[in-house]
């Protein structure tokens, strides 16, 4: 193995150990051999958020279902005749993980408070109206975004929903993609993550949608593909870090108090965790203009809450929704796995809720919001009794000091120049760059998905190694002057 230079632990720290975090090692090891490089985790495995959690099978037989608490889903894969491919289709190929394609619009089921409503219609009228929305904003890359919001394009467009199931319908098209409303997402930018990852004409991979039912967790492509290439000494679980600073090199103090230092460093702590506060900054890498970058970009909350019953009473498609005559995107959009192209005899349920109603669910204490999930199961079917779940469980995504969030979102006035301070590298004197910044925050194109994480944490180690071989990446590493204005 590569032996860092002295007094470093190793040439590059990779904090975090998610998509981007591996990702970047596996970088760092094709493409220099000989730099030394530690990935530094607080949990206990890799992943970040590619998590499950188990849930038994209702006869008590076989291995159970690994439930995905957070990603789930390769989001676009390849369309013959076009060269670009989702690179987490490849791996999720390479690694033979258990998908099947998720019919986001062909098998649904609605309802509203009286049962079973009629209203699919809508649904298509809602998915025209978004067809409409992306094709209009301007491809990627061309155009400097500006300060309309997804909201002010529907409304150019004509597309006003008033009714409960008007709106459910553009709640399941718009914020359950983006985890925000159309009024705080940017136009431009959801039509340029929209078309970079799902129109292949626009240098997007596919418009399908993969969902794993692996029984050993989605994870598990990220973890083969880390045990392919790293070795344990090159990980450091249970880890958590503190504080950031720079005197030779990077410094970075753990909460066991032990301080770690190299010549480089890539942070990919998502931007709930920059936001956050959890881990102190010396002032070089942390200048006021990215951490107003930091704070301007949004964090979106998307809350999966999973049920499991000892028998199916419910709906016999993939999807359902609810449209809720108060609020809308309450308890919405539902889905069932216990469907014969998915885990058929499993019991298994769950409703997705996003923004500001994620936000209340994960401070809630969780037999109320049982209480909640359970009482919209009723109104949906008045004629059953509806019994008590044998589990239930929540993640706790905007709460978890790891997270802060499920992930990110462009708002309306968030700028492409700010965009660029976000991911900027920062500290070292003489305009070295030290630090860079990746993770699904840190791509414009693809911010959210787990490819947005993969291509990050690729291009910023591709920056280090031309910076530690003494290429141009090294050279101009500041876009953006970073000096308080
Ligand atoms: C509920 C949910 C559903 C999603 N669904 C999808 C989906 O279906 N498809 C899709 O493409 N994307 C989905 N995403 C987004 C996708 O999961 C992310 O884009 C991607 O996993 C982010 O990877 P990352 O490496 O940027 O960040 P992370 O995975 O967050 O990695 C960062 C790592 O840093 C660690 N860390 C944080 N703070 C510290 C600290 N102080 N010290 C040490 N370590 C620390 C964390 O533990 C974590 O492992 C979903 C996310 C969530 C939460």
């Amino acid at each position: 193995l590569p032996t860092p230079p002295s007094p470093y632990n190793a040439t590059v720290l990779i904090l975090g150990g998610g998509v981007s975090g591996v990702i970047a090692a596996r970088t760092l090891h094709r493409l220099s051999p000989s730099t030394s490089f530690l990935i530094v985790e607080a949990r206990h495995e890799l992943g970040g958020r590619l998590q499950s959690t188990r849930f038994p099978s209702p006869s008590g037989e076989g291995e159970g279902y690994a439930v995905e608490l957070g990603a789930n889903w390769v989001h676009g894969t390849q369309t013959l005749g076009f060269e670009q491919v989702n690179p987490v289709w490849e791996m999720v190929k390479q690694w033979d993980v258990q998908t099947r394609v998720s019919d986001y619009y062909g098998s649904m089921t609605t309802y509203d408070h009286t049962g079973e409503a009629a209203y699919l219609p809508l649904l298509n009228d809602s998915l025209a109206a978004y067809a409409a929305l992306v094709a209009s904003a301007p491809l990627p890359g061309l155009q400097e975004p500006g300060s309309a919001s997804a909201r002010d394009g529907y409304d150019s467009l004509g597309y006003t929903p008033r009714t409960p199931h008007e709106q459910v319908a553009e709640y399941y098209t718009f914020d359950w993609e983006y985890a925000d409303g159309p009024e705080r997402t940017s136009w431009w930018a959801s039509g340029v993550s929209t078309n970079a990852t799902y129109e292949p004409t626009a240098g997007g991979f596919s418009r399908s949608n993969h969902f794993s039912i692996d029984p050993r967790g989605f994870s598990h492509f990220l973890k083969s593909e880390a045990g392919s290439f790293l070795d344990p000494t090159q990980v450091l679980l249970n880890s958590t870090v503190t504080a950031q600073g720079e005197e030779t090199g990077v410094e970075v103090t753990l909460a066991n108090g032990e301080v770690l230092r190299a010549e480089y460093a890539v942070c990919t702590f998502s931007l709930g965790v920059l936001q956050g506060g959890a881990v102190e900054w010396d002032a070089g890498l942390m200048p006021p203009r990215k951490k107003e970058a930091v704070e301007a970009m949004s964090m979106g909350v998307f809350t999966k809450i999973f049920l499991q019953f000892s028998q199916k009473f419910w709906f016999d498609t993939e999807f359902a929704l609810y449209a809720d005559p108060q609020e809308r995107g309450r308890y919405a959009v539902w889905q069932s796995l216990d469907h014969p192209e998915f885990w058929p005899g499993s019991g298994v349920l769950f409703v997705t809720v996003t923004g500001d109603f994620a936000r209340r669910v994960d401070a809630m204490p969780e037999e109320e919001v049982k209480a909640e999930v359970l009482d919209v199961l009723g109104k949906m079917y008045p004629n059953v009794t509806i019994p008590e779940p044998m589990a239930f469980h929540i993640p706790h995504w905007l709460s978890d000091p790891l997270f802060r969030g499920s992930y990110s979102n462009w708002p309306a006035n968030f700028t492409r120049e700010e965009h660029g301070i976000l991911r900027a590298k920062t500290g070292g004197r003489g305009g070295k760059g030290r630090v860079r910044f990746a993770g699904e925050h840190t791509s414009e194109r693809w911010f959210g998905f787990l490819h947005g994480a993969y291509y990050e944490g690729m291009s910023a180690a591709e920056e280090m190694v031309e910076c530690i071989e003494g290429g141009s990446g090294c050279e101009e590493v500041r876009d953006f002057d970073l000096s308080d204005d």
